[in-house]
This record gives C-alpha cells, structure tokens and sequence, in this order.
C-alpha cells in the first residue's frame, strides 16, 4: 500500500453551547503516491479540518489515516514527516529567505555545503534564484509565499499539505503562481493534498478533485470527468452550473425548453439540465434560425473579461446569464441559444 488512505474519518468541534459539529462526516479518500488531490469545497465544509487530521494537528473523533501502509492516527504531526504550508506562509522575520528555506534541512542535519546546494535548487525552482539573502520583510506577497512553498519543499516531505495557500493574493497572481505550483509539484513528484475553495484553482493544480459538502465527499474525479459529469445538482452548482432547467428524457437527450441536451451517462429517475456558465449565447444578426433559440427579456448586461454578459429571463421564471463576444450592443431583449455541449445533464 502507498500513498494517503483516510477511512471513515470523523472530525467533531464542541459547540459553544450543548452539542456538536460534525466537521468531517465519515469520509473514505485515497491519494495515490505523487497524485495532487485537491479538496474542494464552499466555506465551513470542512476542507481544513479534514487537512488538520491527516496533518496529525486535529485528533479525530473515529477513523484512521494512513500512510505507505502505516497506520498513522495517533503519530504527533512532527512525527509524521509531512510538509504544511498555510495561507499565510508564517515566515520567520528574522531569518534571510535562504534561512527560511533552510530551517527544515537544519532541524533534520542536512550537512552545511547539500543545505545551500537544496536551498539555491528550491529558490531557482520557485522562481527567486539570487534572493537567498533578502530579509523576508522586503519581500512581495506573491514572493513570500514562494519562499513558504521552497521552505515546506526542502525537507523533501513524503506528503505535501497545503491549505488555501494562494487565497491571500490578488487575483493575477494567484492564478500566475496556480500554473507555477502545479509545474513544482509535478517536476518535484511530490504527493499532495491541496484545499481550495477556488475551482478554477483547484481544476488548475490537481490531477483528482474532492469535492466536499457538509463534511461529506459529494465526488471525487479527475478535472475533466468532475466537469462533464459532476453526480448531483449540489455539485453542479457548486461549479457553476446553473439555472437548472426541467428536463424530460427520451431517446438519449434531455429536452429542455432550451432544447435538446445529450445524455452522457444513463441516470435513473427525473433529471434537470444544467446550464454552463458559457453555455447560453447570444445570436446576433443573421445567426437567428427561430428553431431552439429564445428570444427573452433582458435585465442587464454588463462588459466582463472581453466579453458581454446579458442577464436574461427565460420563460420557466429562471434567472440566466448569456454571453455575446466583445462589447455587443444588446437591447431590452436578446435571442438565446443554448449550447448542448456545454449543459449537463443531473439527477433532479
Ligand atoms: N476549532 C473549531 N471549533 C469549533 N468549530 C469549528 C472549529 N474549526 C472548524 N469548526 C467548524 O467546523 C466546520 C468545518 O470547518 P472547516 O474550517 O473545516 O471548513 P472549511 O471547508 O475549511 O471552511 P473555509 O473554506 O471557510 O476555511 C464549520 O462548521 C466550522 O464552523
């Protein structure tokens, strides 16, 4: 057995009056070794406390975690020999960026010349080859979380934990250092646990994405397959799929009043349609053929990331967003087309 096995997990808070939060509720996960697995949930689902019991910095309440085949459960998180990095990377202020990455090597007496060797191989991985004698306090945002990622790598941790550690940064940047620490995580074959609330994130770093719901795991897939077929409509509008619209099945496709959507996968029992968050499009000019397309009252548009958004209402009431390409002129009603491919199709 390698890799990270959780079985039957169960975090528990007190409250502050009588009774309990169940934080993590029993909760099966496996990560393979060198897999990057992220944790993706709203707030208060318990992605931290789940990461907090695999750390070994929360006692769970029943359940065990084990890692290469070695129950680990009661081992203390020193113990453990993984890696944690946070969203406020807590660097020591008093220590060069180089004595920041180094403090692991240090703590496990790594010899002086293979410490600066591994220090300046992780800055350069990072993208800070030179600043190993910078004070941490001259350093950016997006910089210092750099140097607590170099700093959470260098001991060469067997597992990688880390919890929201780009949600501290501006928007560019987060996404700039996302495609950074999946290239690291990969080049370094490190095995990783990554909570996000962020899917664009979390899509983005992983090779397998949990999503979790009320202390729950709702599904666990790969981006694509989570994507495409996401298992409950609780999933689905957690990614951003939405309104849902009723759907009847016959033959292979769910017919909406925005027509047909193929069914992908056969689902038992009434389903709704899903409506992706580029999937409903705006036809202009000499596009409109009558057929599927609506033509709907529009509430507001607005001019976001190049391109228009039309909120429209469809006809079932639902409050839905269209999107037209560049600036489009759009009056106080658009005609609608809703793209098959970019709909799915969920249980209802
Ligand atoms: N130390 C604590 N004492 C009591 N309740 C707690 C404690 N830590 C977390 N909780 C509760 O446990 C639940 C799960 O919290 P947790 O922080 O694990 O969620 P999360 O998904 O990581 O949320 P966020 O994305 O907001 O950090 C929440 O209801 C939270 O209020």
């Amino acid at each position: 057995m390698t890799g990270l096995s959780v079985r039957d997990l169960v975090v528990r808070y007190e409250g502050p009056g009588r009774g309990w939060t169940t934080a993590v509720d029993r909760v099966d996960l496996d990560v393979a070794d060198g897999e990057v697995l992220a944790l993706l949930g709203p707030s208060g689902s318990g992605k931290s406390s789940l990461l907090r019991a695999v750390a070994g910095l929360e006692p769970p309440a029943a359940g065990s975690v084990t890692w290469s085949g070695r129950d680990v459960t009661s081992v203390p998180v020193h113990r453990r020999g993984f890696g944690l990095m946070f969203q406020d990377g807590q660097l020591f202020p008093h220590r060069s960026v180089a004595g920041n990455v180094a403090y692991g090597l240090v703590m496990a007496e790594v010899p002086r010349a293979e410490r600066g060797r591994r220090v300046e191989l992780l800055l350069e991985t990072v993208g800070l080859a030179g600043y190993g004698s910078r004070a941490v306090s001259t350093l950016s945002g997006g910089q210092a979380q750099r140097v607590a990622l170099a700093r959470a790598l260098a001991p060469a941790p067997q597992l990688l934990l880390l919890d929201e550690p780009l949600s501290a940064l501006d928007r560019g940047l987060r996404e700039h250092l996302t495609g950074e620490l999946h290239d690291v995580l990969r080049s370094t074959g490190t095995t990783a646990l990554y909570v996000t609330h962020d899917h664009d994130e979390a899509f983005t770093v992983a090779d397998r994405v949990a999503v979790m719901v009320d202390g729950r795991l709702a599904q666990v897939d790969s981006p694509g397959r989570l994507w495409h077929a996401p298992v409950s409509r609780e999933v689905a509008a957690f990614l951003g799929y939405g309104p849902f619209l009723a759907a009847e099945v016959r033959g292979d496709a769910a017919h909406t009043l925005l027509g047909p959507v193929p069914v992908r996968e056969p689902i038992a029992g009434p389903v709704v349609v899903g409506v992706g968050p580029s999937a409903l499009q705006v036809v202009t000019g000499e596009g409109w053929t009558g057929g599927d397309d609506l033509d709907v009252p529009v509430v507001a548009t607005r001019f976001v990331r190049g391109r228009t958004e039309v909120d429209v209402t469809l006809p079932d009431g639902s409050a839905a967003t269209a999107v037209a390409p560049g600036a489009t002129a759009v009056a106080d009603r658009a005609q609608v087309r809703l793209d098959p491919d970019a709909a799915v199709v969920v249980p209802a």
